[in-house]
């Protein structure tokens, strides 16, 4: 079932090697928001054991409402905590109000799904397995459990892009007689049955598509981990570029309890771009190295990237970083360029003569400075016509005017990398 366009800005095109991809139907501006959406599909991205209450729960990994993933306040936080919302059957999923743990039970923590995660929690070759491997088991329950509470929603998963690698077909081997017999006891049947393609070809559209919620960023963790995954069926239309014209800003702990949309997101652009151009992400923090990006791209999405940015960075030798070129460029632009480049920066491209690192512009301009963070700046959406001066972290949420003063220290944020 095809998506209607996802808003008057933006449209679905064929673009040749790259499949699907978003285009800008206007001119789009810098800090003009060009998309909000809301998951169809959300799971955690806890492994089963760490659900479990034990002692060795840690509080970085239990602290999040089960249904609408956000931070437990404090008085929810402890494991005995008398006012602790579980959920009443299994007492071991928590809620950070009545009001979560009754949707809950209607939609994401229905009674199969219950049940399910019981049955996988108890099962000890899957507690043996990787991580990676008990969050797709979860993956694969949130799936099946959409199948039945919403089947036009499994539908458009299904239409996503991605088909099965060898270690999916793996993972689908392992994971298909334990999910087709939870799912045949309680007559959970999505239309197309059980088979082991069926769970290998969902098993793709996840890896290709899910966006990954993190935890809030700290200035001391470099590691940040994933709370919760989710499939948004706009964004899922984005592809990947290393240097990214529009980033991804969500705010899970900060929108309004109870309003239903506080894991939506929004797309800003993150600077001018003509109409037609096409409108990318980048999957994971701008300030990997070429070998690092070029890895992750072909092992989890399958495709060698020939951006722009990757055809320079081929040449640099593997321990040359982006910060590194960009402090070497600063100086230079220090010097006599920057007046001039600010007015040309209209794309990407204002820089074209200096041929060692002609992106420098994007990284000093558009890549967060603060210890650990490897977060995107992108402004404020524009008043009217008026562009905002005030760039904001994608990640951590500083704010900061774009003559790189900082204004405020921002708090919890996320960012678009799984
Ligand atoms: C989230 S989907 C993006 C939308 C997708 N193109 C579609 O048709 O639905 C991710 C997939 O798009 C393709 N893709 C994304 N960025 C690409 C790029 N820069 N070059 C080639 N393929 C890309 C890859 O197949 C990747 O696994």
């Amino acid at each position: 079932m095809p998506l209607a366009a996802p808003s008057s800005l933006l449209k679905v095109e064929e673009i040749q090697g790259r499949g699907r991809g978003m285009v800008a139907s206007q001119p789009l501006k810098a800090g003009q928001i060009v998309l909000r959406d809301s998951p169809i599909l959300l799971y955690s991205a806890l492994p089963l054991i760490t659900k479990s209450l034990s002692s060795s729960s840690s509080a970085s990994t239990s602290c999040f409402c089960d249904h609408c993933f956000r931070t437990l306040p404090p008085s929810l936080q402890g494991v005995s905590a008398s006012s602790t919302i579980f959920c009443p059957n299994c007492c071991h999923h928590r809620f950070c109000s009545s009001n979560c743990l009754s949707k809950a039970l209607k939609s994401s923590h229905s009674s199969w799904v219950c049940q399910a995660l019981s049955c996988l929690r108890a099962n000890s070759l899957l507690l043996e397995q990787p991580h990676e491997r008990q969050v797709q088991a979860n993956f694969l329950i949130a799936a099946y459990n959409l199948a039945n509470i919403s089947p036009s929603d499994f539908q458009i998963m299904l239409s996503l892009q991605g088909s099965p690698d060898d270690s999916t077909i793996a993972t689908a081997q392992f994971l298909h007689p334990l999910i087709s017999s939870l799912c045949s006891l309680a007559l959970v049947s999505p239309q197309n049955g059980l088979s082991l393609e069926h769970i290998a070809a969902l098993l793709a559209k996840d890896k290709l598509n899910a966006f990954g919620i993190m935890q809030p960023f700290s200035v001391d963790d470099d590691q940040r981990s994933v709370r919760a995954y989710g499939i948004y069926p706009y964004a899922s239309f984005f592809n990947h570029d290393c240097l990214p014209n529009a980033c991804r800003f969500d705010y899970v702990d900060a929108n309004p309890p109870d309003d239903g949309h506080n894991t939506d997101f929004i797309i800003r652009m993150i600077h001018d771009v003509p109409q037609g151009r096409e409108i990318c992400l980048s999957y994971f923090p701008v300030n990997e190295n070429y070998s690092s990006r070029q890895k992750r791209l072909i092992e989890d999405y399958g495709f060698t990237c020939n951006c722009d940015r990757c055809n320079v960075e081929s040449n640099w030798s593997d321990n040359e970083s982006v910060e590194d070129n960009a402090e070497a460029e600063e100086e230079v632009m220090d010097e006599d360029q920057c007046e001039t480049m600010e007015a040309s920066d209209t794309d990407n491209h204002p820089h074209e003569d200096n041929n060692d690192f002609p992106h420098a512009y994007f990284f000093l301009k558009y890549m967060c400075d603060r210890t650990n963070c490897g977060g995107t700046l992108a402004p404020l959406p524009p008043q009217g016509d008026t562009p905002s001066h005030v760039m904001e972290c994608n990640v951590c949420g500083k704010l900061k005017s774009d003559d790189t003063f900082d204004i405020d220290e921002g708090q919890d944020g996320a960012s678009m990398e799984d």
